[in-house]
């Protein structure tokens, strides 16, 4: 059994350790493993190297192209887990792309982990399965809004985010380039009775000085509608960079 992963400039496995930079871990050490292909197509997507494959036209699920001969690395399950335990870290990190859509294949390599923490970044529209879900302590859940670009019937389905604002282990991050996508946000969180207290606000931004900027108008939204705010501290860190 193999998964597929992006790879990092070198063109290896994209398999790294870092701080989580986002989100209710933020801060944490922790080892990442990042997935390829996507289900969305994010206008700002940050890791379009992960499902926007050049050299083929064939259509894909949200406008995004798919390519059996793309840059992407095929490695068995085995050899994913040995590099994430060589990184030392007691929690991971599994991020893409979006995971879920290899959610089979990532609970086989959950059980050939050593003992740890598994969070893992999702855009909510993909159910992960039972043998997945009951080895992970948090999901970072983040639907996708209309400034995405994506179809509201392929990145909000009803019932996916309806079981997500029932989960307990559960946040919801949402990417947000201007104040009035808030408005969206109040409006799930109404229809999903979701606690404010589960809810983070992430400014869009691949930059230092467009996520200051954007934080300047979030941090009052925040304070208004009991909403978390979160940081990309790994930009600040390191910039937008592969493998970190
Ligand atoms: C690349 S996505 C991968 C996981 C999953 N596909 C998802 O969207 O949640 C990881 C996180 O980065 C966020 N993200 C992607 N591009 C971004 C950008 N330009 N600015 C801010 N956040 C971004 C996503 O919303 C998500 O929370
Ligand atoms: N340091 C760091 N923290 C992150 N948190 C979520 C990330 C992601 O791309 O899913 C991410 C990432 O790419 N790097
Ligand atoms: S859902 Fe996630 S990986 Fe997919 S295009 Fe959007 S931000 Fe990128
Ligand atoms: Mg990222």
């Amino acid at each position: 059994m193999t998964l597929a992963l992006a790879t990092d400039d070198t063109g290896g496995p994209e398999i790294f350790a870092s701080l989580q930079g986002e989100g209710p871990s933020a801060g944490m050490p922790v080892a990442f493993l990042r997935l390829s292909r996507c289900n969305l197509a994010c206008t700002w997507c940050d890791t379009p190297y992960t499902w926007h494959f050049e050299g083929d036209n064939r259509p894909h699920r949200g406008g995004a192209t798919y390519d059996r001969r793309a840059n992407q690395i095929v490695l068995p399950l085995a050899d994913v887990a040995q590099r994430i335990a060589a990184l030392g870290q007691n929690r991971l990190v599994i991020t893409g792309g979006e995971p879920l859509l290899q959610g089979a294949r990532l609970a086989e390599l959950v059980a050939l982990l050593p003992a740890m923490m598994v969070e893992i970044e999702t855009n909510g529209t993909v159910a992960p399965p039972a043998a997945l879900d009951a080895c992970v302590s948090q999901y970072n859940v983040s639907p996708k809004l209309a400034h995405s670009g994506n179809p509201a019937e392929l990145a909000l389905i009803p019932e996916r985010l309806a079981h997500w604002g029932r989960e307990p282990r559960a946040f919801f991050k949402f990417v947000i380039a201007q104040s009035d996508d808030v408005e969206e946000v109040l409006a799930l969180q109404r229809t999903h009775a979701i606690s404010p207290a589960r809810i983070f606000l992430m400014p869009e931004g691949t930059d230092s000085e467009t996520l200051r900027q954007r934080e300047s108008w979030l941090a009052p939204l925040c304070l208004r509608h009991g909403f978390r705010l979160s940081d990309r501290l790994h930009i600040h860190l390191y910039g937008d960079t592969r493998g970190t």
